[in-house]
């Protein structure tokens, strides 16, 4: 399994948001480290088929990411992703089963199987507007594994976890990217390390860093402030 990421570039006017970037990614956990504006979410966007590349090529199994049949490969969770406050955490995983295409029957017991698997099972009939920022958090993976991605993409997952709920990602992450491929980002360099199996680093568009994480080990921050450190971050 392969996604092929080939100079892929963006470019909004005269800002080049994503700089000819090329890698193969395996199944694992990636951790996509830069700071604010690297390109991270452009980059994500590009990955899932949602937003037109300037120039350069993205492909999973050698299929082009704009298909259609892509798309029943794909799980991603946006950044700000939008959750219905008067919805409770069942009805909102039912409604994103069903515009995912899945049947009625089908889609209700891998609802109850997913709020299992990511602790909200007892709060599936709460309204998510009483949801804690980490419990929406993990409805939101929910929504995202419901058709069993292949690709995972990730888009600040770890924003607002507590340290347990941190735990019960990292388990839950490292689960999935056994078998698929898991794209995640962040800025923050503690929320990868125990969880990626590759670090990539991105600033100003461009990839700078993709090594395994013992590659660097304990330096890991260091070397993450020192590549940001002439922008005084
Ligand atoms: N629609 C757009 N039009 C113009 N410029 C954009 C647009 N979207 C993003 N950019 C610019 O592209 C650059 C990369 O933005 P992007 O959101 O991909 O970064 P990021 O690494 O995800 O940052 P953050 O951590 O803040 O989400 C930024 O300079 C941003 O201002």
């Amino acid at each position: 399994m392969e996604l092929v990421i080939d100079r892929l570039t963006k470019q909004y006017k005269n800002k080049i948001a994503v700089d000819r970037v090329s890698i193969t990614l395996s199944p694992g956990v990636y951790g996509l480290l830069g700071a604010n504006g690297a390109g991270k979410t452009t980059l994500m966007r590009m990955i899932c088929g949602i937003l037109k590349p300037t120039g350069g090529t993205v492909t999973f199994q050698g299929i082009p990411v704009s298909s259609e049949e892509f798309k029943d490969m794909l799980g991603y969770l946006p950044q700000d992703f939008g959750y219905y406050p008067d919805f409770t955490g069942m009805d909102f995983l039912m409604y994103m089963a069903l515009l995912k295409g899945i049947n009625k029957t089908a889609a209700r017991k891998r609802c109850k199987e997913l709020l299992d698997l990511v602790g909200l099972s007892g709060m599936e009939k709460k309204k998510i507007k009483i949801y804690s920022g980490g419990m929406k958090q993990r409805l939101g993976i929910a929504q995202a594994i419901l058709n069993r991605p292949k690709l995972l993409v990730l888009d600040e997952p770890t924003a607002g976890l507590d340290p347990k709920e941190r735990v019960r990602f990292r388990n839950l992450i490292a689960e999935l990217g056994k078998e698929n491929i898991v794209l995640l980002s962040t800025h923050i360099v503690s929320d990868v390390e125990k969880i990626a199996d590759r670090i990539l680093m991105m600033k100003e568009g461009q990839l700078i860093f993709n090594g395994t994480f013992d590659a660097i080990g304990e330096k890991l921050e260091d070397f993450y402030l020192e590549q940001f450190e002439e922008d005084g971050i």
